[in-house]
């Protein structure tokens, strides 16, 4: 093991532990298009809180679904280094793990818009609360409505 390698393994300090943690998120920016875009979206949509009327409360809930879906999308980097560093062939199960795992941000991300329709909707189309209330009914049932279509086309195969 080279002498550079063996000095990044493991962190001395509190200082060298945050020093390991930024790393990891400029890295996934670096590596990530998809964390580079939830970034951007994420920044106009605070810096978009400055310039409307949005409630304190309401403002909490916007801050909390911007650092989730980032945090989910972080998440799915892991599993996709993991997933790359255990085997870059073909595999189903890695083809479960990644899909699942993508699907873990689209999830934060149905969850981040339902916030966005519910705030802004509201503030900047007069839109009522019931809007964000269907959406999140529609993200809620669309899913488990498409596992039934796809088990009855595997019975349809068999
Ligand atoms: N080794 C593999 N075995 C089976 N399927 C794979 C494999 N690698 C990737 N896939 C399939 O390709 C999809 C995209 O995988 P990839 O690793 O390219 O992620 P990505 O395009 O970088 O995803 P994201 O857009 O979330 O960053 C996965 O969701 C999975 O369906």
């Amino acid at each position: 093991m080279k002498e550079k390698e063996k000095e990044q393994l493991g962190s001395n300090n509190l200082k060298e532990s945050f020093e390991h943690a930024i790393e990891g998120i400029v890295e996934s920016i670096i590596s990530e298009r998809n964390l580079r875009i939830h970034f951007a979206i994420g920044l106009l949509v605070i810096a978009a809180t400055f310039f409307l009327p949005v409630k304190r409360e309401d403002t909490l809930w916007i801050i909390f679904a911007v650092f989730f879906v980032i945090w989910s999308e972080l998440v799915n980097t892991i599993i996709e280094h993991l997933m790359n560093l255990y085997s870059k062939e073909y595999h189903p199960v890695i083809k479960i793990v990644k899909d699942v795992s993508a699907g873990v941000v689209l999830w934060a991300t149905l969850f981040s818009v339902t916030v966005g329709i519910m705030v802004f909707g509201g503030i900047l189309f007069d839109w009522s609360l019931e809007i964000a209330k269907i959406f999140a009914i529609i993200s809620t049932v669309t899913f488990p409505l498409l596992s039934i279509k796809v088990v009855r086309s595997w019975k349809k195969k068999k």
